[in-house]
């Protein structure tokens, strides 16, 4: 609870990212989207080491997976606060719950055009180079 008069300490600071960490580690234990960005973050990843990626090319992986992973877990809260204030079916509710998902699913897509982009012309690249 926010108190007005707390002083500022380093155990709570510390305290509030292991609540942060908490809320990420349940997010990938619980949901199957979360593991799967997971997954493909970890290939992109590699495959970015393997090509030999430029500065400002992890710069915008960066970027769009963390939008991806920002994404998730605000589409899980508000997916959590939908069920607990409507256990019921509400149209509404179903309306709020589409706006979320929607959200993840702009995110994705973004970062998979960026991946093309960046991955796509490289490959080519590498094609065109062991053949020619
Ligand atoms: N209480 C509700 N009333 C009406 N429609 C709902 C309700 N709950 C879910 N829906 C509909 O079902 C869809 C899926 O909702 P759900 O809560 O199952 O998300 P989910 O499939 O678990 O999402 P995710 O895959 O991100 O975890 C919603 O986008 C909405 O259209």
């Amino acid at each position: 609870m926010y108190d007005e008069k707390e002083h500022f300490s380093i155990k709570r600071r510390m305290k509030s990212f292991a609540f942060a960490f908490n809320g990420i580690k349940d997010l990938v234990l619980k949901e199957h989207n979360a593991r799967i960005h997971v997954l493909a973050l970890i290939c992109t990843v590699i495959l970015g080491i393997l090509l030999k990626l430029e500065l400002i090319e992890w710069i915008l992986i960066t970027i769009v997976s963390g939008g991806v992973f920002i994404s998730e877990l605000f589409n899980t809260a508000i997916e959590q606060i939908a069920d607990f204030i409507e256990p019921n079916i509400n149209p509404r509710i179903g309306l709020i719950k589409d706006y979320s998902a929607g959200a993840v699913l702009i995110s994705s897509i973004v970062s998979v055009i960026v991946g093309c982009l960046v991955f796509i012309p490289r490959i080519i690249y590498l094609i065109n180079s062991s053949f020619f």
